[in-house]
């Protein structure tokens, strides 16, 4: 019978000596993971907000992180960040879940057991799938699934290896779990939004069946379980593979720029946003995101007065259309093809921005920019580079936007300009954090948009 479980031996008291342990099991395993947004720096505190155990053999952990010290270049992850684990606890390893290893306890109720990543575990996931299908509570979890869908059982899990920033399980490849890693209070909007497109009869995005969430210490969501798209390929692929052969890419982004006026249509109305106009994309946001970026990455600062004048040429030119929800965070590999049809995944918006600001109602053309800077990214991927190859998709993209948003994004050229530059900028933040080698990439449109103006 799962249950909110103590680490603690029983009638101990002094120091939570076992908890000790833990703590510092994970406390060096957690930098070492894809998804922990703060991995330039130590965690330097860590304190279990709440511990249920799923089922046998597997603990269910909200951690909270603290990291002293001085972050490196671009290094800004919140302080008190909380973390989803699933953890596996057994006497002795199998050598397949070597990979998931994270440490022996060596005091409390659990010494001398091992600790590892339980996602890691073929058991452990179809055992997570099993709670979904029979929706229910365990401590303060809560299981939950659309009652219109019934999900089979006794598909078989794999976790995907993608560079992610969550964990993902695929189940017989007909379902892909989300696991949330980063969990912030309030529903995470990948649940939100494509949840509100499906209920719109959007069709450009897999809709959740099956979610997952806890009511302590705050409510917050968990996982989201939606179809999986066996055949699909994302559009970085798709785009990759066509500058090595030296194809054309305008018919699949005009496509592209239709999916992403379709959803930014249907967003429009299934999730209203009168009234809740943030400002993210004024002028004096801009400004201060760049300023900011500008003491994380060093690189950026000659550029700053350049592309102040990049925002400030938005101030009485073109018109913004209404601010609505956006997806927040698009780029080729956030889209999925299969056939010819485009689907739009991964409605977190940019991972590091605070909830509350990636559910607010934000400029469209933020999307589209985000989708023409990855055109860019994929063009710089071969040498020499080829920029006429993404001068066609651009084209192609916007005018496909067009055709179903009733608006060229081409006739917008100070506002386009002004929200590629500060996508750029975001970019450069996210390349000095997580990919140096990649900073060459955001950096020369930051230099073109700087210095000759888009
Ligand atoms: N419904 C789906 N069908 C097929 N593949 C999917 C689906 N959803 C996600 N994926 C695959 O999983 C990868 C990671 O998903 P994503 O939502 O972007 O995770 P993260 O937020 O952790 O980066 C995607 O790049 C894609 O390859
Ligand atoms: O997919 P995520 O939500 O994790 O998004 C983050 O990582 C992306 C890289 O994986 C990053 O995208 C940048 O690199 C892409 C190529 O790898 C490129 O197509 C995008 O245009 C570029 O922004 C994204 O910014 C970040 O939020």
């Amino acid at each position: 019978m799962p249950k909110t479980v103590s680490l603690r031996p029983r009638g101990a008291a002094g120091p939570d000596r076992p908890m000790a342990s833990l703590v510092g099991l994970l406390s060096e395993w957690l930098p070492r993971q894809r998804w922990f947004a703060g991995r330039d720096r130590p965690v330097t505190d860590l304190a279990v907000l709440s511990t249920t155990e799923l089922f046998p053999g597997c603990l269910h952990l909200l951690v909270e992180t603290g990291q002293g010290g001085v972050p490196a270049p671009g290094g800004t992850p919140p302080a008190g960040a909380c973390y989803q684990l699933l953890l596996g606890v057994r006497k002795h390893l199998a050598p397949h879940l070597d990979r998931a290893f994270i440490g022996r306890v060596r005091e409390g109720p659990l010494a001398g057991a091992a600790l590892y990543d339980a996602l890691h575990d073929p058991r452990s996931a179809a055992l997570l799938l099993e709670r979904l299908r029979r929706p229910g509570a365990a401590g303060p979890l809560r299981f939950e699934a659309d009652p219109a869908v019934s999900l089979p059982g006794g598909l078989a899990p794999r976790l995907l290896t993608a560079e992610q920033s969550n964990s993902s399980l695929v189940y017989g490849d007909a379902y892909i779990l989300k696991v949330f890693r980063r969990v912030e209070p309030g529903i995470n909007p990948d649940l939100e939004v494509p949840g509100a497109l499906a209920a719109q009869g959007c069709a450009r995005v897999p809709a959740p069946v099956a979610w997952f969430r806890t009511t302590e210490p705050r409510p917050a969501t968990l996982g989201v379980l939606q179809p999986f798209l066996p055949d699909a390929a994302d559009g970085w692929t798709l785009a990759l593979r066509a500058l090595a052969a030296g194809d054309d890419f305008t018919t699949q982004a005009y496509e592209l720029g239709q999916a992403t006026a379709d959803v930014h249509l249907a967003l429009g109305t299934a999730i209203p946003s009168a009234g809740s106009g943030e400002n993210g994309h004024t002028v004096a946001a801009m400004t201060a995101r760049l300023e900011a970026a500008a003491r994380c990455v060093p690189a950026l600062a000659p550029f700053v007065p350049g592309l102040r004048t990049a925002f400030g040429a938005l101030d009485g030119h073109d018109a913004e259309p209404p601010a609505q929800r956006i997806h927040g965070d698009l780029h080729l590999g956030q889209v999925l093809r299969a056939g010819r049809d485009w689907f739009v995944i991964d409605f977190e918006g940019e991972p590091s921005r605070p909830l509350a600001e990636r559910r607010s109602a934000q400029s469209p053309v933020r999307d589209v920019a985000g989708m023409l800077r990855s055109f860019d990214y994929a063009a710089r991927q071969r040498r020499p580079w080829r920029p006429q190859w993404a001068h066609r998709c651009r084209e192609a993209y916007c005018a496909g936007y067009a055709d179903r948003a009733g608006w060229d994004p081409r006739h917008k050229h100070a506002l386009l300009r002004a929200h590629e530059t500060d996508r750029a900028v975001y970019e450069a933040v996210y390349e000095a954090r997580h990919r140096p080698d990649w900073l060459p990439v955001p950096m020369a449109a930051i230099e073109r948009l700087a210095v000759r103006g888009g």
